[in-house]
């Protein structure tokens, strides 16, 4: 993905109160154009307020957010040309199908004749929804429905699109072609904010990610940094040949492992460390003599990460 340095998101210490609510309490991060930034955090963290002021829906208590360099507080109609939002919900509609919802959006967008059509076509082919275009709304999947969603907020060719919870509700096919859009619109150059409250969804279709609980930004980084910075476990299952019972004696007795199991010639423990630590162990392991057949291990996932940076608090 390309990435230049200029942000064209950027939370300057955004803060938004709902009484003695901080929903968004200090908030600033930066995305570049070709980037996409994850924002996670569990239900109530904060997520959609701070989507919600970048899309001019709502005001900030206090500090600013900027599309391209304008503020939503001082620029809103300049703001609104350079981004697409897409909201966690999606209204009822009856009466109109496909081409008719973009059309009216397109419209609304001020696309007149032809340039209307060509965006038209492009983004019901850019979402899949060209054979759709006649079907009502009303009666599309919620797969669809978020395809259509997507093409809402692309049909003016924005620079920056703000989706707020996109895979949610999605099954694995439609989260995969989901992510498969978003890729190919940073690759087109666009910045883009998603959100989710699942890490996985994410982890792989973005550069980085922020880590929001209470309205609080608790790690931001890429997703390997964001791992790096946290001590690493993992469980480990070694195969040896030879004297089982005094390798787990061997290992028990070590600060950095913990809950050695032994079943038949496996051993298999809690190893708290990082990848070099554990191939240190290895070494030493066949240092001391042990006939090591296989030594495997299997890393904490994005999913414990998550949960080690979050504490699961809510206001
Ligand atoms: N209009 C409002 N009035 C009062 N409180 C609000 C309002 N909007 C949001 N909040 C509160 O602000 C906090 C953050 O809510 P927000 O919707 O931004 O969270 P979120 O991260 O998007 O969560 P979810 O994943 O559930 O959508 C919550 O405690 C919520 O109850």
């Amino acid at each position: 993905m390309i990435a230049t340095t200029k942000p064209m998101i950027e939370l300057r210490r955004l803060h938004r109160f709902f009484g003695a609510t901080k929903a968004v309490s200090d908030i600033s991060f930066e995305v570049a154009a070709g980037q996409v930034f994850g924002y996670i955090g569990p239900n109530g963290a904060g997520k959609t307020t701070s989507m919600r002021i970048l899309a001019t829906l709502d005001l900030p208590t206090a500090g600013d957010a900027l599309i391209d360099g304008f503020s939503v507080i001082n620029d809103p109609d300049r703001v609104r040309r350079r981004l697409g939002f897409m909201p966690d919900y999606f209204g009822t509609y009856s009466n109109v199908n496909c081409w008719e919802y973009l059309d009216f959006f397109a419209r609304a967008y001020g696309l007149r004749g032809n340039d209307r059509r060509k965006a038209l076509h492009y983004t019901m082919d850019f979402t899949g929804l060209e054979v759709l275009a006649k079907k009502p709304i009303n009666g599309l999947s919620k797969g669809m429905k978020q395809r259509l969603c997507l093409g809402r907020a692309m049909i003016h060719d924005p620079a920056v699109l703000i989706l707020d919870e996109p895979a949610a509700g999605l099954d694995p096919r439609a989260r995969i072609e989901l992510r498969e859009m978003i890729t190919r619109l940073a690759s087109d150059g666009k910045s883009i904010l998603v959100s989710s409250h699942i890490l996985t969804e994410l982890a792989e279709m973005c550069d980085i990610v922020g880590i929001i609980e209470q309205g609080q930004l608790l790690a931001t980084g890429s997703v390997a940094e964001i791992q790096r910075g946290r001590v690493a476990h993992s469980t480990v299952r070694v195969r040896c040949l030879e004297n089982v019972g005094e390798l787990a004696n061997w290992l028990s007795g070590r600060d950095d492992i913990s809950n050695v199991i032994v079943d038949g010639e496996l051993v298999m423990f809690s190893h708290t460390g990082d990848r070099a630590s554990e191939a240190a162990l290895l070494k030493q392991m066949i240092e001391a003599n042990y006939v090591i057949a296989e030594f495997g291990a299997k890393h904490t996932s994005l999913e414990d990460v998550f949960l080690t940076v979050t504490q699961g608090r809510v206001q």
